[in-house]
Protein backbone atom coordinates (compact mmCIF):
# COMPACT_ATOMS: atom_id res chain seq x y z
CA UNK A 1 0.00 0.00 0.00
CA UNK A 2 1.51 3.96 -0.85
CA UNK A 3 2.31 5.15 2.51
CA UNK A 4 3.43 8.48 2.41
CA UNK A 5 4.77 10.28 5.66
CA UNK A 6 5.78 13.91 6.11
CA UNK A 7 6.82 15.75 9.06
CA UNK A 8 6.10 19.18 10.87
CA UNK A 9 8.03 21.87 10.64
CA UNK A 10 9.13 24.60 13.17
CA UNK A 11 9.81 27.29 10.98
CA UNK A 12 12.08 31.20 11.53
CA UNK A 13 14.06 30.13 14.27
CA UNK A 14 14.01 33.87 15.22
CA UNK A 15 15.69 36.02 12.31
CA UNK A 16 15.76 33.23 9.80
CA UNK A 17 12.12 34.64 8.74
CA UNK A 18 10.88 32.79 5.43
CA UNK A 19 13.80 31.02 4.88
CA UNK A 20 14.96 29.05 7.97
CA UNK A 21 13.08 25.87 9.15
CA UNK A 22 13.67 22.69 11.34
CA UNK A 23 11.67 18.87 10.44
CA UNK A 24 10.48 17.79 13.74
CA UNK A 25 9.61 14.20 14.58
CA UNK A 26 5.58 14.71 14.14
CA UNK A 27 4.06 13.27 11.81
CA UNK A 28 0.97 13.44 8.93
CA UNK A 29 0.50 9.90 7.22
CA UNK A 30 -1.48 9.03 4.13
CA UNK A 31 -2.35 5.29 3.55
CA UNK A 32 -3.42 4.97 0.05
CA UNK A 33 -6.10 2.13 0.53
CA UNK A 34 -7.00 1.85 -3.20
CA UNK A 35 -9.43 3.22 -6.46
CA UNK A 36 -12.67 3.97 -5.91
CA UNK A 37 -15.84 6.03 -8.01
CA UNK A 38 -15.35 8.99 -5.75
CA UNK A 39 -11.97 10.60 -3.68
CA UNK A 40 -12.88 10.09 0.32
CA UNK A 41 -9.90 10.96 2.95
CA UNK A 42 -11.05 9.43 5.81
CA UNK A 43 -9.56 11.36 9.20
CA UNK A 44 -10.42 12.19 12.87
CA UNK A 45 -9.11 16.13 12.41
CA UNK A 46 -12.29 17.40 12.67
CA UNK A 47 -15.78 18.63 10.48
CA UNK A 48 -13.15 21.76 9.22
CA UNK A 49 -11.43 19.86 7.47
CA UNK A 50 -12.90 18.34 4.28
CA UNK A 51 -13.09 14.70 3.33
CA UNK A 52 -13.40 14.95 -0.03
CA UNK A 53 -11.85 16.44 -2.90
CA UNK A 54 -11.90 20.00 -1.27
CA UNK A 55 -9.54 18.87 1.14
CA UNK A 56 -6.24 20.80 0.54
CA UNK A 57 -3.94 17.47 0.04
CA UNK A 58 -6.20 16.51 -2.49
CA UNK A 59 -6.31 20.04 -4.25
CA UNK A 60 -2.93 19.97 -4.12
CA UNK A 61 -2.81 16.46 -6.22
CA UNK A 62 -5.29 17.43 -8.42
CA UNK A 63 -3.89 20.57 -9.30
CA UNK A 64 -1.12 19.14 -10.81
CA UNK A 65 -3.21 16.32 -12.29
CA UNK A 66 -6.99 17.20 -12.76
CA UNK A 67 -7.85 13.48 -14.00
CA UNK A 68 -6.32 11.62 -10.96
CA UNK A 69 -8.41 8.13 -10.68
CA UNK A 70 -10.39 8.70 -7.16
CA UNK A 71 -8.99 6.89 -4.10
CA UNK A 72 -9.96 6.27 -0.64
CA UNK A 73 -7.23 7.37 1.70
CA UNK A 74 -6.68 7.23 5.61
CA UNK A 75 -4.99 9.90 7.14
CA UNK A 76 -3.78 10.27 10.38
CA UNK A 77 -2.02 13.04 11.86
CA UNK A 78 -0.07 14.38 15.26
CA UNK A 79 0.52 17.64 13.70
CA UNK A 80 -1.72 20.49 15.16
CA UNK A 81 -3.61 22.67 12.79
CA UNK A 82 -2.96 26.49 12.60
CA UNK A 83 -0.24 26.27 15.38
CA UNK A 84 2.70 27.10 13.70
CA UNK A 85 3.96 23.80 12.81
CA UNK A 86 3.79 23.87 9.52
CA UNK A 87 0.18 21.41 8.93
CA UNK A 88 -0.29 23.36 5.69
CA UNK A 89 3.24 22.33 4.22
CA UNK A 90 2.90 18.80 5.22
CA UNK A 91 -0.66 19.20 3.65
CA UNK A 92 0.88 20.58 0.31
CA UNK A 93 3.78 18.42 0.26
CA UNK A 94 1.70 14.94 0.62
CA UNK A 95 -0.75 15.98 -2.12
CA UNK A 96 2.27 16.65 -4.44
CA UNK A 97 3.73 13.66 -3.78
CA UNK A 98 0.23 11.64 -4.14
CA UNK A 99 -0.14 12.88 -7.61
CA UNK A 100 3.79 12.34 -8.21
CA UNK A 101 2.99 8.56 -7.30
CA UNK A 102 -0.06 8.15 -8.69
CA UNK A 103 0.63 9.81 -11.82
CA UNK A 104 4.51 8.49 -12.55
CA UNK A 105 5.52 12.34 -12.55
CA UNK A 106 9.13 11.53 -11.42
CA UNK A 107 9.15 14.42 -9.54
CA UNK A 108 12.68 15.53 -8.10
CA UNK A 109 12.73 16.92 -4.38
CA UNK A 110 13.85 19.80 -6.33
CA UNK A 111 11.05 19.79 -8.40
CA UNK A 112 8.92 19.84 -5.69
CA UNK A 113 10.10 22.23 -3.70
CA UNK A 114 9.01 24.58 -6.74
CA UNK A 115 5.69 23.78 -6.86
CA UNK A 116 4.96 23.54 -3.13
CA UNK A 117 6.71 26.87 -2.89
CA UNK A 118 4.74 28.05 -5.48
CA UNK A 119 1.76 27.06 -3.18
CA UNK A 120 2.82 28.05 0.27
CA UNK A 121 4.37 31.44 -0.90
CA UNK A 122 7.52 30.36 1.66
CA UNK A 123 10.20 27.81 1.47
CA UNK A 124 10.78 27.67 5.40
CA UNK A 125 8.16 24.84 5.94
CA UNK A 126 8.44 22.90 2.64
CA UNK A 127 11.61 22.64 2.30
CA UNK A 128 12.19 20.81 5.64
CA UNK A 129 9.32 18.43 4.99
CA UNK A 130 11.04 17.77 1.95
CA UNK A 131 14.83 17.18 2.83
CA UNK A 132 14.47 16.93 6.57
CA UNK A 133 17.07 18.69 9.45
CA UNK A 134 18.08 21.63 9.23
CA UNK A 135 17.15 23.87 6.59
CA UNK A 136 17.79 26.95 4.76
CA UNK A 137 16.05 28.24 1.84
CA UNK A 138 15.66 31.18 -0.54
CA UNK A 139 12.67 32.18 -2.59
CA UNK A 140 12.48 35.17 -4.90
CA UNK A 141 9.04 34.44 -6.97
CA UNK A 142 10.71 32.36 -9.70
CA UNK A 143 12.54 29.94 -7.73
CA UNK A 144 13.57 28.35 -4.65
CA UNK A 145 16.70 26.77 -2.92
CA UNK A 146 17.27 25.34 -0.54
CA UNK A 147 19.89 24.09 1.75
CA UNK A 148 19.65 21.19 4.04
CA UNK A 149 21.80 20.03 6.59
CA UNK A 150 21.73 17.69 9.91
CA UNK A 151 21.84 18.84 13.27
CA UNK A 152 22.52 16.38 15.96
CA UNK A 153 21.61 16.02 19.44
CA UNK A 154 19.68 18.40 19.89
CA UNK A 155 15.89 18.47 21.30
CA UNK A 156 12.82 20.94 20.16
CA UNK A 157 10.91 21.65 23.63
CA UNK A 158 7.51 22.95 21.84
CA UNK A 159 5.11 24.79 23.24
CA UNK A 160 1.69 23.99 21.98
CA UNK A 161 -1.01 26.56 22.55
CA UNK A 162 -4.80 25.66 23.25
CA UNK A 163 -5.94 28.24 20.28
CA UNK A 164 -5.21 28.31 16.78
CA UNK A 165 -3.39 31.40 14.85
CA UNK A 166 -3.66 30.83 10.83
CA UNK A 167 -0.77 32.35 9.64
CA UNK A 168 -2.52 34.12 7.42
CA UNK A 169 -4.06 36.02 10.31
CA UNK A 170 -0.02 36.21 11.72
CA UNK A 171 1.50 37.66 8.65
CA UNK A 172 -1.25 40.30 8.41
CA UNK A 173 0.03 42.18 11.52
CA UNK A 174 3.71 42.44 9.69
CA UNK A 175 4.93 45.57 8.07
CA UNK A 176 5.25 46.40 4.52
CA UNK A 177 8.65 47.27 5.54
CA UNK A 178 11.22 48.08 8.09
CA UNK A 179 14.02 50.42 9.23
CA UNK A 180 17.72 49.14 7.73
CA UNK A 181 19.33 49.24 10.65
CA UNK A 182 16.61 46.84 12.16
CA UNK A 183 17.00 44.50 9.39
CA UNK A 184 21.08 44.73 9.58
CA UNK A 185 20.78 43.42 12.87
CA UNK A 186 18.50 40.59 12.02
CA UNK A 187 20.12 39.59 8.97
CA UNK A 188 23.19 39.35 10.12
CA UNK A 189 21.72 37.39 13.41
CA UNK A 190 20.83 35.32 10.79
CA UNK A 191 23.83 34.49 8.79
CA UNK A 192 25.80 33.75 12.06
CA UNK A 193 23.22 31.58 13.29
CA UNK A 194 23.76 29.18 9.66
CA UNK A 195 27.23 29.22 10.24
CA UNK A 196 27.45 28.46 13.40
CA UNK A 197 25.16 25.28 13.16
CA UNK A 198 27.40 24.08 10.31
CA UNK A 199 30.40 24.70 12.63
CA UNK A 200 28.46 22.99 15.47
CA UNK A 201 28.26 25.32 17.62
CA UNK A 202 24.80 25.40 18.96
CA UNK A 203 25.62 27.56 21.81
CA UNK A 204 26.07 30.46 19.57
CA UNK A 205 23.23 29.20 17.29
CA UNK A 206 20.79 29.29 20.20
CA UNK A 207 21.55 32.80 21.32
CA UNK A 208 21.28 33.77 17.69
CA UNK A 209 17.45 32.64 17.29
CA UNK A 210 16.73 35.29 19.95
CA UNK A 211 17.99 38.21 17.99
CA UNK A 212 14.67 38.81 15.83
CA UNK A 213 13.46 41.85 14.66
CA UNK A 214 11.52 40.72 10.84
CA UNK A 215 8.23 39.44 12.80
CA UNK A 216 8.53 38.14 16.84
CA UNK A 217 8.52 42.32 17.24
CA UNK A 218 5.65 42.77 15.28
CA UNK A 219 3.53 39.40 16.43
CA UNK A 220 4.39 40.00 19.96
CA UNK A 221 1.28 41.03 21.04
CA UNK A 222 -0.36 37.99 19.92
CA UNK A 223 2.05 35.60 21.59
CA UNK A 224 2.21 37.16 25.37
CA UNK A 225 3.07 33.68 26.13
CA UNK A 226 6.98 33.89 23.74
CA UNK A 227 8.05 36.49 26.32
CA UNK A 228 7.05 34.49 29.44
CA UNK A 229 8.85 30.97 28.16
CA UNK A 230 11.88 32.81 26.88
CA UNK A 231 12.12 34.18 30.56
CA UNK A 232 12.29 31.40 31.85
CA UNK A 233 14.28 29.26 29.90
CA UNK A 234 16.60 32.14 30.46
CA UNK A 235 16.49 31.25 34.55
CA UNK A 236 18.16 28.10 33.75
CA UNK A 237 20.44 29.26 31.27
CA UNK A 238 19.03 28.24 28.37
CA UNK A 239 18.64 30.25 25.20
CA UNK A 240 17.20 29.59 22.02
CA UNK A 241 13.48 30.45 22.54
CA UNK A 242 11.47 31.53 19.48
CA UNK A 243 8.54 31.77 17.75
CA UNK A 244 7.35 28.62 15.45
CA UNK A 245 6.41 29.61 11.90
CA UNK A 246 3.50 32.45 12.72
CA UNK A 247 2.53 30.80 15.82
CA UNK A 248 1.16 31.00 18.23
CA UNK A 249 3.61 27.81 19.06
CA UNK A 250 7.01 28.52 20.65
CA UNK A 251 10.14 26.56 20.78
CA UNK A 252 12.85 26.20 22.86
CA UNK A 253 16.51 24.68 21.15
CA UNK A 254 18.19 23.07 23.45
CA UNK A 255 21.13 20.87 23.87
CA UNK A 256 20.24 17.08 24.26
CA UNK A 257 22.34 17.78 28.03
CA UNK A 258 20.26 20.39 29.00
CA UNK A 259 17.17 19.00 27.82
CA UNK A 260 15.43 17.59 31.05
CA UNK A 261 16.53 20.05 33.02
CA UNK A 262 15.04 22.66 31.06
CA UNK A 263 11.74 21.29 30.10
CA UNK A 264 11.01 20.49 34.15
CA UNK A 265 10.95 24.37 34.33
CA UNK A 266 9.35 25.04 31.49
CA UNK A 267 6.32 22.37 31.88
CA UNK A 268 5.65 23.71 35.20
CA UNK A 269 4.48 27.54 33.76
CA UNK A 270 0.84 28.09 34.20
CA UNK A 271 0.24 28.31 30.40
CA UNK A 272 -3.29 26.78 28.41
CA UNK A 273 -1.80 24.42 26.16
CA UNK A 274 0.50 21.21 25.99
CA UNK A 275 4.18 21.02 25.57
CA UNK A 276 6.47 18.35 24.22
CA UNK A 277 9.83 17.31 23.85
CA UNK A 278 10.63 16.97 20.23
CA UNK A 279 12.74 15.42 18.19
CA UNK A 280 14.94 17.11 15.16
CA UNK A 281 13.46 14.52 12.19
CA UNK A 282 16.66 14.30 10.28
CA UNK A 283 14.84 12.70 6.94
CA UNK A 284 12.18 14.56 5.13
CA UNK A 285 8.90 13.10 3.81
CA UNK A 286 8.99 9.21 3.90
CA UNK A 287 7.51 7.26 0.87
CA UNK A 288 6.69 3.29 0.61
CA UNK A 289 5.15 1.30 -1.45
N1 LIG B 1 -3.93 17.41 6.97
C1 LIG B 1 -4.61 18.42 6.44
N2 LIG B 1 -5.60 18.18 5.56
C2 LIG B 1 -6.27 19.22 5.02
N3 LIG B 1 -6.05 20.51 5.31
C3 LIG B 1 -5.09 20.79 6.17
C4 LIG B 1 -4.31 19.76 6.79
N4 LIG B 1 -3.43 20.35 7.61
C5 LIG B 1 -3.64 21.68 7.51
N5 LIG B 1 -4.63 21.95 6.67
C6 LIG B 1 -5.18 23.28 6.32
O1 LIG B 1 -4.20 24.26 6.64
C7 LIG B 1 -4.75 25.20 7.60
C8 LIG B 1 -3.69 25.68 8.54
O2 LIG B 1 -2.70 26.32 7.79
P1 LIG B 1 -1.83 27.50 8.42
O3 LIG B 1 -2.72 28.61 8.85
O4 LIG B 1 -0.77 27.81 7.42
O5 LIG B 1 -1.23 26.86 9.75
P2 LIG B 1 0.03 25.93 10.01
O6 LIG B 1 0.93 26.80 10.81
O7 LIG B 1 -0.45 24.76 10.80
O8 LIG B 1 0.58 25.54 8.67
C9 LIG B 1 -5.84 24.43 8.30
O9 LIG B 1 -6.78 25.30 8.88
C10 LIG B 1 -6.39 23.59 7.17
O10 LIG B 1 -7.27 24.36 6.36
N1 LIG C 1 7.78 32.25 7.74
C1 LIG C 1 6.38 31.96 7.89
C2 LIG C 1 6.23 30.57 8.45
C3 LIG C 1 4.82 30.13 8.65
O1 LIG C 1 4.84 28.87 9.27
P1 LIG C 1 3.53 28.14 9.80
O2 LIG C 1 4.02 26.87 10.39
O3 LIG C 1 2.91 29.05 10.80
O4 LIG C 1 2.66 27.94 8.60
C4 LIG C 1 5.78 33.00 8.82
O5 LIG C 1 6.39 33.25 9.87
O6 LIG C 1 4.73 33.57 8.50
Amino acid sequence: MLTIKVPATSANLGPGFDSIGLALELYLTLKVEGPQDHWQIEHTLGADVPADEHNLILKTALALIPDLTPQRIKMTSDIPLARGLGSSSSAIIAGIELANQLGNLGLTDYDKLQIAVRLEGHPDNVAPAIYGGFVVATYDDVAADAISAPVEHVHALTYIHNEELLTSASRAVLPKQIPLAEAVKTSSASNVLVAAVLRGQLDVAFRMMERDHFHETYRRDLVPHLAKIRAAAHECDVYGTYLSGAGPTVVTLVSEAKATTAFQQLIGLDLPGKWLNLGVARQGMIVTN
